[in-house]
């Protein structure tokens, strides 16, 4: 039987690319969408979409969740409702697969526990592309031979948050392998503000947002004499898909939250 899938934000550029590796899946089938506008509308009535997508757009969640069926919850939209969102999923006992990238540690921390609760499986993935996940799980096993390391992440200037979720996922696995080191000169001073980057745990990462540009990251570590550097470029959207699809078909068989890809790829 086909996986039941519910996906937050639709009209968005991930959402829409969702969408149709749902729709084009033999194993998915797209029961509803959520959106923040549209209410009662069809899918296939919205620039974009093709006819035979013809299935419900729900502005309220509740009410979405209460009238479909569904196994899974995809969410690809803005922090705050995401959280919203996967709250209300995890009271369903609907999976949540959230791409969403802004939460908190206190947001992920009370997932965790209410998917405990629900007994619910439930998977944050900052970055669903496998090279990615590679790229920071590379970084990961740099950063114990070297531990003074930069981060700069890249992005289209539509992006809302900053630093990326990615970004920030790996600063995570770069502080479970280094100790603690604040980087640069002692004295070191900033002329204009912000240009050090910001500091997570000593280390600094640098955001660039400029048209032209979808999802690249560099991880530039340095010791005496020379530098590593590890990159991750992605194109286009649909280097994500492959990693949204994998998701859906693990969060069946969980029943804890998992962030990051890294813990189940
Ligand atoms: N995990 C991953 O691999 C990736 C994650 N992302 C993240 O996905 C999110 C979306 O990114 P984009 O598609 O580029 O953004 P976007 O701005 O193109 O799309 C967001 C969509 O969410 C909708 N939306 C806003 N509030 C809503 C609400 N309350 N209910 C339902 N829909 C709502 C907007 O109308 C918009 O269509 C961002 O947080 C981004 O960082 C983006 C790319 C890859
Ligand atoms: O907003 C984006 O585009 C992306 N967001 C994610 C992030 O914040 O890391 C993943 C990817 O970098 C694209």
């Amino acid at each position: 039987m086909a996986i039941k899938i519910i996906v937050a934000g639709p009209r968005g550029r991930m959402g829409k690319e969702a969408v149709h590796m749902i729709h084009n899946t033999e194993d998915f089938a797209l029961t509803a969408c959520l959106d923040h506008k549209n209410e009662g509308m069809k899918l296939s009535d919205l620039e974009a979409f093709q006819d035979d997508l013809n299935v419900p757009v729900y502005t309220d969640i509740e009410k979405c969740f209460s009238e479909q069926q569904a196994d899974v919850f995809v969410d690809l939209t803005v922090p705050e409702a995401a959280y919203k969102h996967t709250k209300a999923a995890l009271n369903h006992q609907i999976r949540p697969v959230i791409g969403t990238t802004g939460y908190t540690e206190e947001q992920l921390e009370e997932l965790k526990q209410l998917a405990k609760e629900k007994q619910t499986g439930c998977i944050i993935a900052p970055n669903f592309a496998v090279g990615a996940v590679l790229m920071m799980k590379f970084a990961k096993m740099a950063a114990s031979y070297f531990p003074d390391v930069e981060i700069i992440e890249k992005h289209h200037d539509q992006k809302l948050d900053a630093p990326s979720g990615t970004a920030k996922k790996t600063a995570e696995l770069i502080q479970e392998a280094r100790s603690p080191k604040k980087q640069g000169h002692p004295d070191e001073e900033e002329t204009i503000p912000g240009a050090r980057g910001g500091d997570f745990d000593g280390m600094r990462i640098h955001s660039m947002r400029l048209p032209g540009l979808v999802a690249h990251q560099e991880i530039v570590f340095g010791s005496a004499g020379q530098t590593l550097t590890i990159q991750h470029d992605s194109m286009n959207r649909a280097s994500f898909m492959d990693g949204v699809k994998e998701c859906v078909y693990q969060v069946m068989d969980m029943d804890e939250l998992i962030y990051g890809l890294e813990n189940i790829l």
